[in-house]
């Protein structure tokens, strides 16, 4: 029996909602942008790692996130009274690294849900989604040195999800504009979680405390609403984006320009590089693809790039189980 998970890319923050936003997305090409991890079981404990960015992760299995995935849930069988058994994980490495796109994330939630249903699935035991979003969020602080759930949440349930300070309740399903188009621009530069949360001040100003709140619940507020004008009025960070830009070569300028163009809005990815841009026409966002493909992202000397621009939807799915092959 054999057991494949896809977890999709995420939108931390969505600019609006630092560290308590985050919004699943999908190609409408329907491309998998995100990863997908296959459990079977095996004679030992074994991690083999394929995909487009598999050589860009740690070569010992051991610094691989899903190697601590298999570590964290055995215990978590253990802590039950439950045997593991052992098994051969493969991780599609599909996803950039350091990209913006909640990378680990998906690698987090792809292994858990993985070995969660192969677990179903030998009649063992089954963790109820509040117990494996708790975990996951574990895993995904290891990673990036602090708990922000605004990439795992949506990459498991999808859709838009609001992190509620509730431990028991964690995360909120808000209500998407289904008519938007997000268009996901990989520069394929690496900016490190870590480091570009590093650059952000320790305290803020009364000034940007204010609108950080008046923006968010305004935001939230016209999502119940669906108004869609004044929610992506208030798609404008004042807690991170200030301070982060000067780690995205050209993203002031692609800003500028989408803006001018009539993008509803436009935001780094996460913690970046990254950039997202939301318009409601399809046209405006194969044209703004095609502008982000020619000037925003990073060509090598070779006159390649590693780069890559996606016209994306909102992803309701969450993370899914794949038709065995
Ligand atoms: N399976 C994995 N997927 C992504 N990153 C991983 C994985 N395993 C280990 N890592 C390491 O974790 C770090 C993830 O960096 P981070 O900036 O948080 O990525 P992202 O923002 O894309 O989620 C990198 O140093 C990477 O080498
Ligand atoms: N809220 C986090 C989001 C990080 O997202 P990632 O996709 O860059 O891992 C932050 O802004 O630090």
């Amino acid at each position: 029996m054999k057991v494949s998970v896809f977890a999709p890319a995420s939108i931390g923050n969505v600019s609006v909602g630092f560290d308590v936003l985050g919004l699943a997305v999908k190609p409408i090409d329907n491309t998998l942008l995100g990863d997908v991890v296959s459990v079977e079981q095996s004679d030992e404990d074994q991690l083999a790692v394929v995909g487009r960015f598999a050589g860009k992760l740690p070569k010992e299995k051991e610094q691989n996130i899903v190697w601590q995935c298999l570590l964290r849930f055995n215990q978590a069988l253990l802590e039950r009274g439950l045997e593991p058994v052992s098994v051969a994980i493969t991780l599609d490495k599909k996803m950039p690294v350091g990209s913006g796109l909640g990378s680990s994330a998906c690698s987090v939630v792809a292994a858990l849900e993985a070995l969660n249903c192969f677990y179903q699935k030998l009649g063992v035991h089954h963790f109820d989604q509040a117990n494996m979003l708790r975990l996951m969020g574990e895993l995904e602080a290891q990673i990036s040195g602090s708990l922000h759930y605004d990439n795992v949440a949506p990459c498991y349930f999808g859709g838009l999800q609001l992190m509620i300070p509730d431990e028991q309740v964690i995360t909120r399903s808000l209500p998407t504009f289904d008519d938007c188009y997000y268009v996901m621009a990989y520069p394929g530069i690496e900016v490190s979680t870590k480091a570009a949360r590093e650059v952000l001040p320790s305290e803020y100003s009364r000034a940007d405390l204010i609108q950080f709140g008046q923006n968010l619940a305004t935001f939230v507020d016209a999502c119940h609403r669906q108004d869609k004008v004044i929610a992506h009025q208030v798609i404008k960070d004042v807690v991170a984006e200030p301070y982060r830009n000067k780690l995205l070569p050209g993203f002031i300028d692609a800003c500028n320009y989408l803006q001018s163009q009539g993008a509803l809005a436009v935001g780094i990815s996460g913690s970046g590089p990254t950039l997202f841009c939301i318009t409601d026409e399809l046209e405006k966002a194969q044209e703004f693809a095609k502008w982000l493909n020619d000037n925003y992202l990073k060509v090598n000397t070779d006159g390649c790039t590693e780069g890559f621009v996606h016209v994306c939807q909102v992803d309701k799915q969450g993370a899914i189980e794949l038709p065995s092959s």
